[in-house]
């Protein structure tokens, strides 16, 4: 069977270097991670070529970019099908893609061999300062590039959906992309004050995984429940529509838990521990939803390791900004827990179960197609689903060693009203944990080589559903 017959438009085609260009980055993230677990316990590991600054900012620099590979190849490949019509222009996805791709190269290129200051320097940061600040530490240059980029995909997925078919996945997902695009603008806000800085930083890093990013999330997992579990349509639309709902009236307000202790007036305190401890409404709903699919479902799509990194994203999900958010979500909590270890316990279980796994359920679900086949061979599914369990248990024992590193911290630095532990004489009481953490990151790698090799595990792929679907009506 070749490609053009299993891919519904052949446009659709797209998505392919975009899903492997974020594995690749994907693969330097982690590695960049371990680097930085070890100079938290080996001070000078590296020393001087690449010191801890720069390695975090290549460490979620990569994250965030190859996720944004991934929702973007994740809309190349499921526009066109849900709109039943190619892609507007198939030609300048590759272009973006490569625009972006040597954009982002360069970007990182840059981190590494120049300090920071240097770079900013070279790349006109005294034009209009964006620089410095976590996360959006990209040279003007790159910002700019990324402006650009997302105006050309948005552009060519509106005009794929305005002409074709309108379903509530691709409304939800081209206003989740399009509120990405928005709210990246706030990069280029960087008032001297610095609490309005602190503010509108915010506006990108909370307002994109607590805001937009979830309406991504919840119609991805919709797309891939539609096609492997064949429920109708109209009971996943509910669902989904109630989910974002939930995620936008809780989510946008709840940003106030970043406003607590930064200068900002005191009623934050409520609105931000109140909306945000409702935050985890939309998070549980999603894994009710995709476990309530599953057991409805009218098929037993060929493709199984998809349906296990559906189910997967939903419960870590819930777990990692669910639960793991709301332990130190309320204002009285986040006194003491604020920029703690704790703090990165909840930000990677909540990366890793919301965004990495679902753009992971895409790919798992999609590469098979761009690839000639409905579904890879049982052998190969069997390492996929190894290797999920492997990132997963390795990401399990990263969070409980940071979350445990982050108690101990807060008891022997933040508790004491007197005679409270410096910060470095913490750091010291924390090494076993930081051990622990490597242990975990190690294992998660090993789970990401697994998932890497699957693509090679060759076999005769499974071709129809495993059970007819007659049975399963009767079941
Ligand atoms: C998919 C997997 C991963 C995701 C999604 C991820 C995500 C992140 C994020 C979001 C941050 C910033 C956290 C914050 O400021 O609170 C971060 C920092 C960091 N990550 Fe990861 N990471 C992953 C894997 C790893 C691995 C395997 C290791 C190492 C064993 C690691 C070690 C670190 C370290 C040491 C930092 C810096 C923390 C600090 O500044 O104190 N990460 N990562
Ligand atoms: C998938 C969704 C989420 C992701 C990816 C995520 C990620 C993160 C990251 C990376 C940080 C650290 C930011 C920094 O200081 O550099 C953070 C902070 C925080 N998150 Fe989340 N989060 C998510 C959802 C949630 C939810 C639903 C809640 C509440 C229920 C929550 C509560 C918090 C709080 C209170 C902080 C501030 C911690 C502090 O004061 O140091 N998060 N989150
Ligand atoms: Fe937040």
């Amino acid at each position: 069977m070749n490609t053009h017959q299993v891919l519904k438009y052949r446009s659709q085609a797209v998505a392919k270097p975009y899903f492997i260009a974020a594995m690749l980055l994907f693969a330097g993230q982690i590695l960049f991670g371990i680097g930085l677990g070890l100079q938290y316990v080996i001070g000078d590991f590296l020393f001087p070529y690449i010191p801890f600054n720069q390695a975090r900012m290549v460490h979620t620099n990569l994250l965030i970019v190859w996720l944004l590979f991934g929702f973007m190849g994740a809309a190349y490949y499921i526009v066109p099908e849900e709109s039943e019509t190619e892609l507007w222009s198939p030609k300048l996805a590759l272009a973006l893609f490569w625009i972006f791709l040597v954009a982002g190269a360069l970007t990182i290129v840059g981190y590494l061999a120049v300090p920071y200051a240097k770079l900013a320097e070279l790349t006109g940061n005294d034009l209009l300062q964006t620089m410095g600040r976590e996360f959006l530490e990209q040279p003007l240059p790159t910002k700019v590039g990324i402006v650009v980029v997302a105006l050309g995909f948005l552009f060519n997925i509106g005009m794929t959906v305005l002409r074709g078919r309108k379903t509530s996945i691709t409304l939800v997902l081209l206003l989740g992309l399009a509120g990405l695009a928005v709210f990246f603008l706030f990069s280029f806000v960087n008032p001297h004050n610095l609490v309005r800085d602190k503010m509108y930083w915010w506006f990108v890093v909370h307002l994109w995984v607590e805001g937009v990013w979830e309406l991504i999330l919840g119609s991805l997992l919709a797309y891939v429940l539609v096609k492997t579990t064949g429920v109708d349509r109209e009971v996943i639309d509910k669902w989904l529509y109630v989910i974002i709902a939930f995620a936008l009236m809780t989510g946008i307000l709840g940003t106030g838990h970043h406003f607590y202790f930064i200068g900002l007036p005191g009623y934050w305190q409520w609105i931000g521990s109140v909306f945000s401890a409702m935050e985890p409404i939309p998070f549980f709903m999603m894994t009710v939803f995709a476990f309530n699919m599953v057991q409805r479902r009218r098929r037993e799509h060929p493709n199984q390791a998809a349906v296990l990194w559906a189910l997967g994203t939903a419960v870590m999900g819930f777990l990692g900004a669910g639960l793991w958010g709301f332990i130190h979500t309320l204002s009285p909590v986040n006194y003491y827990t604020h920029g703690s270890q704790v703090t990165a316990a909840h930000g990677h279980l909540a990366f890793y179960g919301a965004y990495v796994l679902v753009v992971i359920t895409l790919i798992s679900y999609a590469m098979p197609t761009l690839r000639g086949r409905i579904a890879n061979s049982q052998r190969a599914q069997a390492v996929e689903m190894w290797s999920f369990w492997i990132m997963s248990i390795g990401m399990g024992v990263m969070v409980l060693a940071l979350t445990g590193a982050g108690i101990l911290q807060i008891w022997l630095q933040r508790m004491p009203t007197e005679g409270a532990m410096s910060f470095m004489s913490t750091q010291d009481q924390l090494r076993f944990f930081y051990w622990v953490r490597i242990a975990g990151g190690v294992t998660f790698l090993l789970g990401q080589f697994t998932y890497f090799s699957s693509f090679f595990v060759g076999g005769e792929p499974v071709k129809a559903d495993t059970v007819p679907s007659a049975k399963l009506a009767q079941a």
